[in-house]
């Protein structure tokens, strides 16, 4: 496996029944890299992602997290061993306020080393860690906001606050500007940039002014195959993403 990638898919497959979905894809994700999945409507961008994260189990091949194999571990393990995902549908309580949903968040993590003596000291650790959150997302004057009374958009900065809040060093995120204007796609495209700072970030997104501007890599994910990896120049230049885009058969 290459040791300079943060994420490493080796040869991973996932059949559904007799239907092989995933056949076999190789993909490396370098530390702090912004990297673009792309690919057809039901290339398998998404069963990529629930291998990664652990919701899905691959029938074959090899994913390794900073130089551990992560295949066959559950979604828990996996967000404990440094890998966070928000997904398309939003995760947020809409009863209760933001700061309230971005503590739980916060405090998951944390939830199996509480300890009753330290509880005061503790609630200050994580009501700060809530604070540099809210602010980092830029959200501090919806702290007592109900979520579910924020814009949809506004929601979206949440969660990409809850997907910080384990402190990851690989961050998932699916469809993060699905449903926006314009106005809110590069808003929430320039936090996206300024939160995953340091981090490596494996994004689906369909908007490919975002992807393009975003990235620092693309894979073109084709009928469950990488068939070219490479800077967005690379990409965009490549025939055999061109003829997958125009909708012609592609043979990866
Ligand atoms: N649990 C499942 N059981 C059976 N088939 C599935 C399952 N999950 C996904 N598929 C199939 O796998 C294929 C890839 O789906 P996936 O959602 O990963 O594609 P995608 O590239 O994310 O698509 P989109 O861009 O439309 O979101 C589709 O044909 C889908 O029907």
């Amino acid at each position: 496996m290459n040791t300079d990638a943060i994420l490493t898919l080796r040869g991973v497959r996932k059949a559904f029944g007799a239907t092989e979905i995933i056949r076999g894809v190789d993909l490396d994700l370098r530390p702090q890299e912004r990297h673009a999945l792309i690919g057809p409507n039901g290339a398998g961008k998404s069963t990529v992602f629930h291998l990664v994260s652990g919701h899905y189990t691959p029938s074959a091949g090899e994913i390794a997290l900073a130089g551990r194999r992560i295949e066959g571990k559950g979604p828990q393990a996996i967000n404990r061993l440094g890998l966070a995902r928000s997904f398309q549908i939003t995760n947020i309580f809409p009863g209760l306020t933001v700061f309230e949903n971005l503590r739980l968040a916060v405090m998951r993590p944390r939830g199996l080393q509480f300890c009753l003596w330290k509880r005061i000291g503790r609630d200050a650790t994580i009501r700060r860690e809530t604070e540099r959150l809210l602010e980092q997302v830029r959200l501090q004057h919806r702290a007592s906001t109900l979520a579910g009374e924020m814009s949809y958009s506004e929601q979206r900065s949440l969660e990409i606050a809850m997907t910080l809040a384990s402190d990851p060093k690989v961050i998932l995120l699916d469809e993060p500007m699905a449903g926006m204007s314009n106005e809110e796609t590069a808003y929430t495209s320039d936090l996206i940039r300024t939160v995953t700072q340091g981090r490596a970030l494996l994004i689906v997104e369909h908007d490919m002014q975002v992807v393009f501007a975003l990235s620092d890599r693309i894979s073109v994910l084709v009928y469950g195959q990488v068939i070219a990896t490479g800077t967005p120049q690379e990409i965009r230049a490549n025939p055999a993403v061109k003829e997958a885009y125009l909708g012609e058969e592609v043979s990866a």
